[in-house]
């Protein structure tokens, strides 16, 4: 693929990030995955047997975990945007899950691939607060009120934040 054309996953530019739903030093984990797609960041991810809830559905707390993930790095990808900073520049920011809430609206298959859609409302100091559609064969499974906070600012770190790594 033309470079012109490649992907910016926000997840490539935290690094030491061991999350289990989007670290990219997590060997076991989901690897969420975020890009932009206009105003709305998109995530992209197929499941697998083990993250059924029934049998061929998913499981409510997995697609909680990838909305959290989803909407955390969002979060983060909005603040430098606004700033008009490029992802992986300084000073690096993280998020962290203040509220996360879940409306299931239909079962969502385990054996297809889902979307999830989220989108900053506003921003107020160090909250973000961002709603996310989830999708699954077209159709709308989920939708979730998210919010985020910044618990990391590298430019005024002075040692011993619990979120450093
Ligand atoms: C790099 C890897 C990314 C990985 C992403 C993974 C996602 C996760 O799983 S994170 C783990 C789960 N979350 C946590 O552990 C967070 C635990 N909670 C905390 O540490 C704190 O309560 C924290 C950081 C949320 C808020 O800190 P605190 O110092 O109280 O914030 P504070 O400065 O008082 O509030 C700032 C604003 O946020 C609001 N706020 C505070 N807490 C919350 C909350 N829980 N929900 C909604 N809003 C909140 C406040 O009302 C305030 O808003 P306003 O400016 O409008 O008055």
């Amino acid at each position: 693929m033309s470079k012109l054309f490649e992907k910016k996953y926000f997840q490539d530019y935290m690094p030491e990030n061991v999350c289990f739903g989007c670290g990219i030093n997590n060997d076991q984990g989901l690897h969420v995955k975020s890009y932009w797609e206009g105003e709305e960041s998109v995530c992209l991810w197929r499941s697998e047997e083990k993250y059924h809830g029934w049998s061929n559905l998913m499981n409510g707390g997995v697609m909680a975990t990838l909305i959290d993930c989803h909407c955390m790095c969002t979060a983060m990808a909005h603040a430098y945007q606004v700033e008009g900073r490029e992802l992986g520049s300084q000073p690096e920011y993280r998020y962290a899950t203040g509220t996360l809430s879940v409306k299931y609206l239909k079962p969502t298959s385990n054996n297809d691939q889902v979307e999830l859609r989220a989108k900053v409302i506003e921003v107020k100091g160090k909250k973000t607060v961002l709603k996310c559609d989830f999708y699954c064969l077209g159709e709308k499974t989920a939708e979730a009120d998210v919010v985020a906070i910044r618990v990391f600012d590298s430019s005024t770190d002075t040692g011993g934040n619990l979120f450093k790594s």
